[in-house]
């Protein structure tokens, strides 16, 4: 494969990826949520001054709350798409793909606890 194929293909990819990403934040009413969330969580690192530390677990409770949910709503469009229909499989995958954002949601909160809570203390 010639060199600027690939380049040209990994921009391309970059591309669309963008706009999964601006998609999500547009159409999603829970990322919408977390993204609020994020920019509340920012302002208040700046507030408090936290550390590099607590900075580098924030953004990354952040992060892996964000990617999960945005693979979460994948896993349901892909569902919708393969079965419109009411299906009990089809709940099963949905709530386990739920279930993973809740996982992860649950951490990001006690981190976020950890991180705060002393600051009040
Ligand atoms: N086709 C289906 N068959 C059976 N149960 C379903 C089906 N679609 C949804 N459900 C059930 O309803 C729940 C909500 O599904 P839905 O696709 O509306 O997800 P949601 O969490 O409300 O998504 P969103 O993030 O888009 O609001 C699922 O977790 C599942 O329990």
């Amino acid at each position: 494969m010639p060199k600027e194929s690939f380049f040209k293909n990994r921009i391309r990819s970059i591309g669309y990826a963008l706009k999964g990403m601006f998609l999500l934040l547009r159409t999603e009413a829970s990322i919408k949520i977390q993204f609020v969330i994020a920019l509340l969580m920012t302002a208040a690192g700046f507030y408090f001054e936290i550390s590099a530390f607590e900075w580098i677990m924030q953004l990354f409770a952040i992060g892996l709350v964000m990617g999960i949910e945005g693979v979460n709503t994948a896993i349901e469009k892909i569902a919708d798409y393969i079965q419109p229909d009411q299906d009990p499989k089809i709940g099963l995958i949905k709530d386990i793909s739920a279930g993973a954002v809740m996982i992860v949601s649950i951490v990001a909160s006690i981190i976020g606890l950890i991180i705060y809570i002393p600051k009040f203390g």
